[in-house]
């Protein structure tokens, strides 16, 4: 049985076992289907849990029995019926030996054709000859209850899961893996130092050492908080890389922000027109630059107007200037700068924006009083929708202007998580407190308090004293079979 500890409120170290429940989750064998519903090659029906080896054994007709089976090596055979002994498939069967598989527990996996009338009669076997159906995330969950994963890894496996793009994937992965958890440590055991320290000057204060001590508080608050900081400061690319950048394609009517999206995209989504006014409402189109998902919205022309239906899509376009992730503002460059563009670069200025120039095509009469030029230079792309000259350009732009450069490396460790990022946020509060007691003056004592609080609240991003109802709001998050 895996104990998990902690520091209690007077600073003891406690065991939290019971906040867990360990000891009643260990005892019985649960079964899902671990792959997608419907018809498929093959499909994996997972069981774990001790005796899960008895169970599936009941039901498997094989050259070699699983039990005598060595760990991690597929074993042919059948699948029987417990009770009529009638084949119900052709199947390839491995075990896992505890503690060396995904959950810590032994593990049965049975890859069976894939299809719904095979594994429903498979899995129903495996549930008459002992199993209970699995909760979602309930094979993860025993994975983090037996130690095998922090909860920061196993939130990783359903970001793993949930991700759409390559850079999302190489995040995921790389927390899976312990990539924050690892920074996550380094940074308690920092705290934790000087925790010990000071208690070393409490017990014996006669030994003058309390000036040291604060010069080692204030050290460790540092270099903990300058790494909270950096890890803070990833997360708006991390979540932007994890969720996709909501980019809002806003200009006058009939610059070509419809054509703009269909060229980006690659295809014709967005109605395009010659009439003014022609995109009333928000469509989107999602399109995939260096492993970073774009939402690509194309809003209804800004410019005022009588017409109330067209009123409401522009109101909602300016909306979207201030909500979205990035800006893309389009100008017509066969055409002098209007009223309403410079309104329009008036209001992004102060946002995440790249000015794109369309219809290059076209003789340029893009003039405006020096407005342009007050502009970043590399802010600006010059494209035609028409053409497609420029676009990729455009795209490329668009990666660098959200990944700010060098883009999402293999090794890079990003906070993507909100309750990762809330924990990092309240540490750093903590750490700030603890600071303000030694430069006040307080005897360090009171910065112990401070600084174990900080310690905890890191711990909580590793699920130290989770209890069951954090735990089963996050695990009810994931799939069936995970
Ligand atoms: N069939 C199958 N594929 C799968 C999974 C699975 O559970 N079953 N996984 C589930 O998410 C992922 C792989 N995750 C796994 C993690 C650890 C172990 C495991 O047995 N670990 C032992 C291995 C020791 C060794 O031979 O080196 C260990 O760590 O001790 C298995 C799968 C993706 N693919
Ligand atoms: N020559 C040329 N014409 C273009 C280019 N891009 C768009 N157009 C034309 O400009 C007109 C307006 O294009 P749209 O893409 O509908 O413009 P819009 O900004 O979405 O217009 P609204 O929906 O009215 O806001 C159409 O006739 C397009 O064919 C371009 O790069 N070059
Ligand atoms: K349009």
């Amino acid at each position: 049985m895996a104990w998990r500890g902690g520091l209690s409120e007077d600073g003891r170290l406690v065991l939290f076992a019971e906040v867990i429940g360990m000891a009643t989750v260990a005892e019985d064998v649960i079964a899902a289907v671990g792959t997608a519903p419907g018809e498929a090659g093959i499909a994996v029906i997972r069981v774990s849990g001790p005796g899960c080896v008895q169970v599936v054994e009941q039901i498997f007709r094989g050259r070699q029995s699983l039990k005598d089976a060595p760990s991690h090596r597929m074993v042919y055979g059948a699948v029987v019926d417990p009770d009529t002994a009638e084949v119900l498939d052709e199947v390839l069967v491995v075990r896992m030996q505890a503690p060396r598989s995904y959950t810590g527990e032994d593990v049965v996996e049975i890859h069976t054709h894939g299809g719904s009338a095979v594994v429903g009669r498979v899995l129903n076997a495996v549930v008459r000859a002992g199993a209970r159906p699995a909760e979602p995330g309930e094979f993860t969950k025993r994975a983090f209850l037996n130690g095998r994963l922090d909860l920061s890894q196993a939130e990783a496996v359903i970001d793993l899961i949930r991700s759409k793009t390559d850079a999302a994937r190489r995040l995921a992965l790389e927390q899976l893996k312990g990539g924050l958890s690892a920074r996550v440590k380094q940074m308690r055991e920092i705290l934790l130092d000087v925790m010990a320290q000071i208690e070393v000057t409490i017990d014996y204060p006669e030994h003058d050492v309390e000036d040291v001590t604060i010069e080692q508080i204030r050290e460790a608050v540092d270099q903990v908080r300058e790494q909270i900081d950096e890890l803070l400061a990833s997360s708006r690319v991390g979540r932007l890389v994890r969720e996709g950048v909501r980019t809002a394609i806003v200009g006058r009517p009939n610059v070509g922000k419809s054509s703009l999206l269909n060229a980006l995209a690659g295809r014709e989504r967005a109605i395009v027109t010659a009439i003014p006014g022609t995109t009333r409402d928000v469509v989107d189109e999602w399109i995939h630059v260096r492993g970073v998902a774009f939402q690509i919205l194309d809003t209804a022309g800004i410019r005022t107007t009588e017409d109330e239906v067209e009123r409401i899509g522009v109101d909602r376009s300016l909306k979207w200037v201030e909500e979205a992730d990035l800006v893309l503002c389009v100008l017509d460059g066969s055409s002098p700068l209007e009223k309403e563009d410079l309104e329009l670069l008036e209001r992004i200025k102060d946002r995440p924006f790249l000015l794109v120039v369309n219809k290059i095509d076209l003789p340029q009469r893009l003039t405006g009083d020096g407005r342009l030029e007050e502009l970043p230079q590399h802010r600006i792309v010059r494209v035609s929708a028409r053409t497609g000259d420029g676009v990729q350009e455009l795209a490329d732009r668009m990666a660098r202007v959200v990944l700010g450069g060098e883009g999402v490396s293999a090794s890079s460790c990003m906070v993507t998580n909100m309750r990762h990022m809330a924990l990092l946020k309240e540490a750093r509060e903590d750490l700030d407190a603890a600071e303000r007691a030694v430069s006040e003056g307080w005897t360090v004592d009171v910065a112990a308090v401070d600084l174990r609080a900080a310690w905890e609240h890191l711990g909580d991003i590793l699920g130290e004293r989770a209890g069951e109802e954090l735990l089963n709001r996050i695990f009810s998050q994931f799939c069936l079979g995970k």
